[in-house]
C-alpha cells in the first residue's frame, strides 16, 4: 500500500530503475529513512576523545571504510540531537552521510600535496581532505554557485581547515590549468538519486531528461578534471545517483578519449556489480573497478566512485 503511493510520486522513474535494480530490496531500502552518521574533525579533536564523550548520549558504531566515521542511533528528537551538541557547534564532528566519506578516502592525499575539489559546496569532503592533509599543502575548494560558496567557506572556517582557497567558477574551466594538481577529486552534480532516503523531494522531481543534461555536463566536467591532473597523479570521481548514463558512461567516455586507467577500489564495503553495458551501449572493461553501491548494500545512500589513474 505505502509502496503503491510512492511508487504514483513518479512512475517515470520507477520505470527507469527497474532497469538499475529489480529487487524488492532496493525499493525498500531507497524508502527506509536514512541511518545518521558524523566524521570526527581531527584537525580540532582526537577521535576516541571525541567518542567516549558522545557516547554517554548516543550510541556509535564505527563506519567500516572510514577511521574517523561513525553511525550515530539514540537520538531523542527535540532533545538530543547529535547536530545540536557542543561537538556539532564548536566542528569537532561533522554531520556526513556514511558513503560520501568514501572518496576522499580513495583520493589518498600526503602531507603537501596540491589538490582540487572541483565542486566542493558545502564541504564535507574538502574538511575531510584537509583533515588527511593536516592543512598541509593547498586544496582549491571551487563551487559555481554564490549561496553554495556561502556554506563552503563557513563550513571550511568551522573545522579550522587553513590550507583550502575557495573560487567561484564553472568547474570546466579549469581544464586550462594543465598538469597541475596531484589529486582532483570531482565530486559531480548528479540526479540525487542516493539521496531519496534523506528526502522524498528528490524522488518528486527526477525527470529523465535531468539524467541526460547532467551526463553531459559531467562528461565535460571530468574532461576538465583529467587535464588539469598531473601525470601520475589520481582523480576521484563521485556521484550520488546510480544511473549509469551518470556513471559508468561518464567513465567510459574518459576512457575512450584519453589513456585514463582505472584502479580497483579495496575497501570494507559490500557493493554492486557495475554495469558493462546499458541501453546498447557497452562500456571499456575496466569500468568493473569502479564501486557501485545500492543503498541495501551497507544500508546507506546509493553512491557511485571510481579511481582514475592519470598515465604518462
Ligand atoms: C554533490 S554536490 C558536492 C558535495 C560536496 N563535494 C561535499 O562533499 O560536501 C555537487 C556540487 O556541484 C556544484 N556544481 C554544479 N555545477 C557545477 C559546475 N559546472 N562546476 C562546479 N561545480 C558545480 C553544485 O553547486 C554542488 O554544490
Amino acid at each position: 500500500m505505502v509502496q503503491d503511493n510512492v511508487f504514483k510520486l513518479n512512475p517515470e522513474f520507477f520505470e527507469r530503475y527497474s532497469l538499475i535494480d529489480s529487487s524488492d530490496e532496493f525499493i525498500d531500502y531507497m524508502l527506509k529513512p536514512l541511518r545518521k552518521s558524523i566524521r570526527v574533525n581531527t584537525l580540532k579533536a582526537d577521535v576516541d576523545v571525541v567518542v567516549n564523550n558522545l557516547k554517554r548520549n548516543f550510541r556509535l558504531e564505527r563506519v567500516p571504510w572510514c577511521r574517523e566515521g561513525f553511525f550515530v542511533e539514540g537520538e531523542i528528537e527535540g532533545e538530543m540531537e547529535i547536530t545540536k551538541t557542543m561537538e556539532h557547534q564548536l566542528g569537532l564532528i561533522f554531520s556526513q552521510e556514511a558513503s560520501s566519506m568514501i572518496p576522499p578516502v580513495v583520493l589518498d592525499v600526503r602531507q603537501g600535496m596540491m589538490v582540487l575539489d572541483m565542486a566542493a559546496s558545502p564541504g564535507g569532503k574538502t574538511t575531510q581532505i584537509a583533515s588527511y592533509m593536516e592543512n598541509t599543502g593547498c586544496i582549491i575548494a571551487n563551487d559555481v554557485k554564490f549561496s553554495r560558496v556561502n556554506i563552503l567557506i563557513s563550513n571550511i572556517q568551522k573545522c579550522g581547515v587553513t590550507n583550502a582557497i575557495v573560487t567561484m567558477m564553472d568547474g570546466r574551466a579549469f581544464g586550462r590549468f594543465e598538469n597541475t594538481f596531484d589529486r582532483v577529486l570531482l565530486d559531480a552534480p548528479c540526479s540525487n538519486v542516493g539521496m531519496i532516503r534523506k528526502n522524498f523531494k528528490y524522488l518528486k522531481i527526477w525527470k529523465q531528461r535531468d539524467v541526460i543534461a547532467l551526463s553531459r555536463l559531467q562528461k565535460q566536467l571530468i574532461r576538465s578534471a583529467y587535464k588539469a591532473l598531473k601525470e601520475g597523479g589520481v582523480l576521484v570521481y563521485s556521484t550520488c545517483t546510480l544511473d549509469p548514463e551518470e556513471n559508468e558512461a561518464v567513465i567510459d567516455s574518459l576512457l575512450k578519449t584519453t589513456s585514463a586507467r582505472v584502479e580497483k577500489i579495496d575497501l570494507p564495503v559490500k557493493r554492486t556489480r557495475c554495469f558493462r553495458e546499458f541501453d546498447g551501449v557497452e562500456f571499456d572493461d575496466s569500468v568493473k573497478h569502479c564501486l557501485r553501491i545500492h543503498p541495501q548494500d551497507n544500508d546507506t545512500e546509493g553512491f557511485f566512485v571510481a579511481k582514475i589513474v592519470k598515465e604518462g
